[in-house]
């Protein structure tokens, strides 16, 4: 009886499952698991992951038996335990998938080895995914990748003759002297890793792409795949098999919704960075401890502050975004990969954290840990790589694209529920921030992002650097776009970009590109390209400039997806073609007054793109009529005319800008909160960044609001009731078209003609 020992590790499942299908053709099968003291008490480990590993465990021993055989489950340390079991039952071979681990798992393997050696027993290590043993450098790395990936599945066996070994079954966290957690985790094992890549892939993953950043949306639109690949319960080649066949299958359907191609073909690229960061890892393990590029060594080391680490490990850094993240993850285990970033870049940039405590902290709340991937990840994020560009992200900023609405902020911060929404993603500038049970931000981001910019690139600038970084990419770098290159001249084809292939930062080590944030790593050329910008046709270039980062920004794509999903199903106001026309009419270095409106009008043929404007031949508003008045009582010789079409105003630079700049027929306010507040804020600011005075006019609570975007001193704001009949009694008498020109001719920049013809020309 030749007895086969199989070593379950960190692939707790009979699908797809090489080492379990080799030793089952070769004689009966002592399937194992042993619960290891030093990963036990690692502190990388906690309540959590024992809860879910239980839960793994118990089915795949409900698996096994049905084969034939149980699951043995031994607690001990790793080589004790395996002598034990080789005295025991004569174990003739030991059969194990190669595990790219931390420090204590790489050790681990390395005695086991020994001891496999010195008992002359064979040990056969197979690998079970796209990380490849003692590569020293990433030459064709990419090709093998695939091969292994388009390998078929192996298949279960059919039946497993056993050893008439007890299980012994699974220890309570009592038992195993871990503490106890209660977490709001899914369930661990095979059936529900199943369940989630098919619901994945035939429903929750359609809007992928674009729902994959925003916190409010990622739990559910993102795959959740991560711990049970990170367990094992599924194979990564059998998650690329099934994400390629649906692939072709919605390519094939002309009925399928299009969104899915893109989602998919996204999903797939991400499966591919899985294994491109564990290898990393593999090929150079030390970097669970020291900086990859060494020359960046003893940058944060004299700077730890305990403080701002508890603060930031607590949830507790006056930054919502940041503490709204961080309450998620200590309750539920998860967060969506851009959310993560954020929270690295928070601990390691604004508040100048070395990356090590902060990334230990995360390894025990990420109930995915998966070392090769999170060191690599808590690098990168760190800009402790070098080879990509230095990337600082803006907690407020992302909170603002992300979570424009707010919901995801309020549902894990209870003690902003009294924040107004325009001051939640900035709660200190509230006038009752004093009463909240929530703390100032605990540093000024402004000031401590360029303060680590700073840093970092006077790092960058020693020679010491440069060759570090070159090292690093011979070592780890994709040679994804080489090999796509080489391949396309072997075949006599032209290059397929006219434009140069992008450097990798080890010849620009400084890189200066801005870019929003990105989802993807933009590491080593494997990244695709970044969202297109949506470009509105026809806006000044002026325009085009300032608001280009808000085009290519997700939310922008989010928000012409909802618009052309509501314009397929409803009548929406204005029309497609006049959505910008404010921006259009007036370009910004012309702009001298804004006049900001809430919404547009929603009944038919009145709303063409301008606040408070209407086209001609239509009634002219009650707030327009009230505006009109008030004009007789401020400018003399005003003659209100018969129309209310605005357009000669924004020629004269009057920049008539609505909040939100559609609505659904009939329902004011419809398109509230879907991203144009975000987008309108942007170009306020825009405004606001001009050298030359704007006056802007800020007519009733919304748009006084947004006072607080004006910061130049050069500006002035003109502040009253809303002209509209509600509060008429108050607007009237301000006397806002005065007091505009007044403070224009002051600054030089000339009064406005206020007179609007009496006939309206389009
Ligand atoms: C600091 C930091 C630490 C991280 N630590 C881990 C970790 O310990 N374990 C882990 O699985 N992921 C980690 N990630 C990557 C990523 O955030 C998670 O894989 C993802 O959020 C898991 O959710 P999901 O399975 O629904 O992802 P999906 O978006 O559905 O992606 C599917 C799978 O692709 C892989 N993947 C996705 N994004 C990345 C990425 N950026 N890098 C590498 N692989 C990726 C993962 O295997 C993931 O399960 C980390 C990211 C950061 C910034």
């Amino acid at each position: 009886m030749s007895v086969q020992l199989v070593w379950f590790k960190k692939d707790l499942r009979v699908r797809d499952h090489a080492p379990l299908h080799h030793a089952a053709r070769r004689g009966p099968v002592l399937p194992v698991y042993i619960y290891e003291p030093e990963q036990l008490t690692h502190e990388e480990f906690a309540g959590h992951h024992l809860s879910y590993l239980n839960d793994c465990l118990n089915e795949l021993n409900l698996r096994l038996r049905a084969l034939g055989t149980p699951l043995v489950i031994r607690h001990g340390e790793a080589v004790a335990a395996l002598e034990e079991l080789r005295e025991e039952f004569g174990v003739a071979a030991v059969w194990a998938h190669e595990e790219t681990g931390n420090g204590v798992s790489y050790a681990r393997d390395r005695r086991v080895r020994a001891w496999a050696r010195a008992r002359g027993l064979p040990l056969t290590e197979l690998p079970q995914n796209g990380v490849i043993r003692r590569m020293t450098n990433r030459d064709g790395w990419a090709a093998t990748w695939e091969e292994r990936m388009a390998e078929p599945q192996t298949p279960v066996p059919e039946r497993l003759s056993g050893v008439g070994a007890e299980s012994g079954g699974v220890r309570s966290h009592a038992e195993l002297g871990v503490p106890a957690s209660d977490r709001r985790i899914p369930p661990g094992g095979q059936a529900e890793a199943h369940a989630l890549l098919d619901s994945f892939l035939t429903v929750r993953g359609v809007n992928y792409m674009r729902e994959m950043s925003s916190p409010v949306t990622a739990e559910e639109s993102c795959s959740r795949l991560s711990a049970p690949l990170a367990f094992g319960t599924i194979s990564l080649r059998e998650v690329v098999h099934a994400t390629r066949q649906r692939l072709a299958e919605v390519k094939g359907d002309p009925h399928a919704d299009p969104r899915w191609v893109r989602s998919l073909r996204s999903y797939e690229s991400r499966l591919h960075w899985h294994c491109h960061f564990m290898q990393r890892l593999e090929s150079e393990p030390q970097m669970e401890f020291r900086n990859l590029n060494r020359a960046l060594d003893g940058l944060r080391e004299p700077h730890w502050n305990q403080e701002h680490f508890d603060r930031w490990a607590h949830g507790q850094t006056g930054y919502p975004m940041i503490d709204a993240c961080m309450r998620m993850l200590r309750e539920t285990g998860w967060l969506n990969f851009r959310m993560r970033a954020l929270l690295v870049s928070f601990a390691t940039q604004h508040l100048w954290l070395h990356w090590r405590d902060p990334g230990l902290f995360l390894a025990r709340e990420w109930l995915d840990n998966e070392p090769g991937i999170h060191w690599s990840q808590m690098q990168m994020q760190s800009s402790t790589v070098g080879i990509n560009r230095v990337r600082i992200y803006s907690p407020t900023r992302q909170a603002r694209e992300q979570d424009s609405g707010g919901e995801f902020i309020r549902r894990w911060l209870p003690e902003l529920a009294d924040v107004p929404g325009d001051f939640l993603h900035t709660p200190w500038e509230w006038t009752g921030a004093g009463r909240l049970d929530y703390p100032p931000p605990i540093v000024n981001e402004q000031e401590a992002g360029r303060l680590a910019r700073a840093r970092i690139s006077a790092a960058r600038a020693a020679p010491a650097f440069e060759a570090e970084a070159r090292r690093l990419y011979e070592k780890h770098g994709s040679r994804k776009k080489a090999d796509r290159r080489a391949e396309r001249k072997a075949l006599g084809l032209p290059e397929t970009s006219a434009r140069p292939l992008r450097q990798t930062s080890a010849a620009h080590p400084a890189g200066k590109r801005r870019s929003p944030m990105s989802d993807q790593p933009d590491l080593f050329g494997l990244t695709p390209e970044p969202p297109k910008a949506i470009l509105p046709a026809g806006l000044p270039e002026s325009w085009q400039r300032a608001l280009e980062p808000e085009f290519a920004a997700p939310y922008f794509h989010d928000l012409k997806d909802f618009l052309v999903q509501e314009r397929r199903e409803q009548t929406i106001f204005p029309p497609a073609a006049d959505v910008f026309n404010a921006l259009r009419f007036t370009p910004l270095e012309d702009v001298r007054v804004l006049i900001l409106g809430q919404d547009p009008y929603h009944r038919p043929g009145q709303a063409h793109g301008l606040s408070f404007s209407v086209r001609p031949g239509v009634t002219v508003p009650p707030s327009l009529r009230n505006i009109y008045k008030e004009l007789v009582a401020d400018i003399p010789g005003f003659t209100p005319p018969r129309h209310g079409y605005l357009k000669p105003w924004a020629e004269q630079g009057i920049l008539l800008l609505n909040a939100v700049l559609t609505v659904r027929e009939g329902q004011a306010n419809s398109h509230a909160n879907k991203g144009w507040e975000h987008f309108t804020d942007a170009v306020i600011r825009a405004v606001n960044d001009r050298p030359e005075r704007v006056v802007f006019v800020l007519w009733g609570a919304y748009a006084r609001k947004k006072k607080k975007l004006i910061t130049g001193p050069q500006h002035v704001v003109i502040e009253s009731a809303h002209p509209s009949p509600l509060s008429e009694a108050k607007f009237f008498g301000s006397r806002p078209f005065s007091q505009v020109n007044a403070a224009l001719e002051e600054a030089g920049r000339g009064a406005i003609d206020w007179q609007l013809p009496m006939k309206a020309e389009e």
